[in-house]
């Protein structure tokens, strides 16, 4: 089974640390959120991880293979994939050559082509827009574009960070069911939301980060059995 590590992450940017020491795992197949009040980490904890950021000091490892400090695509080699906060989608590049992007590791464009193929079978409405510029496409669709572009390198774990941010109330529904699905799959999802109410029935283990530190590690009924945790960080959801 796939793990995910990560072990004391120290790191920030310029002389300004702003992750002190944080560990978590994550398991293939499973959601595992992170939640915190806003500037406290949560995104560059993810970068971090995923070779966007250099780690100060810590390390992360994906079954027991090293992350820490690789260069962004060959920590896609390795099977993780960052889905950036707003889905980083290029506006200017049609839909096609937005998902082409998410193949950028992969040597063998047809091998591209016939993955971006089976993945246009799962979201349909991308097959009508292969043409599109991705920058008119609704904020719903460009979120299962980005979802979609994270997949086509085949990751055994994706980070996402905040996947409902800014849609609509049957989207954010819509985009946590196709990220449910993606653990049926075996893929690991390590996820920061700030939509507690609705991430947190789907997680099996969560996170809280508080001013770069983790407050609490636990399953989703070990926060709601603690009065304190819950009226503080997760507005009596
Ligand atoms: N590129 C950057 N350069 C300098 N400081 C940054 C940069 N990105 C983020 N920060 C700062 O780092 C701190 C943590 O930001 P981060 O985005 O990791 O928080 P977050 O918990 O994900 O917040 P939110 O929930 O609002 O997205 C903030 O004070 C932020 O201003």
């Amino acid at each position: 089974m796939t793990t995910l590590v990560a072990e004391n992450i120290v790191t920030g940017y310029s002389k300004q640390e702003i992750v002190h020491g944080v560990s978590l795992t994550a398991e293939a197949g499973k959601i595992t959120c992170i939640f915190g009040p806003n500037g406290c980490g949560k995104s560059t904890l993810l970068k971090a991880i995923a070779g966007a950021l250099p780690m100060w000091s810590g390390s992360a490892s994906l079954n027991g293979t090293t992350l820490s400090n690789l260069p962004v695509h060959d920590v896609v080699r390795q099977g993780l994939v960052l889905m950036p906060q707003g889905g980083g989608v290029f506006p200017r590049l049609t839909v096609m050559e937005n998902l082409r992007m998410g193949g950028y590791t992969l040597a063998d464009p047809q091998l591209v082509e016939s993955r971006i193929e089976a993945l246009i079978d799962q979201y349909p409405f991308l097959a009508r827009r292969r043409r599109t510029a991705a920058g008119s496409l609704s904020g719903g669709e460009q979120a299962m574009l980005s979802l979609a572009r994270t997949l086509v390198s085949e990751p055994r774990f994706v980070l996402l960070d905040e996947p409902s941010a800014g849609l609509s109330p049957a989207m954010v529904i819509e985009t946590l069911e196709r990220i449910t699905g993606l653990t049926a799959q075996g893929i690991g999802i390590l996820m920061v939301e700030q939509n507690i109410r609705e991430a947190m029935p789907l997680a099996d283990k969560l996170y809280i980060l508080a001013a770069g530190e983790k407050r609490f590690e636990g399953t989703p009924s070990d926060v709601r059995d603690d009065r304190q945790i819950m009226d503080i960080y997760m507005g009596g959801a």
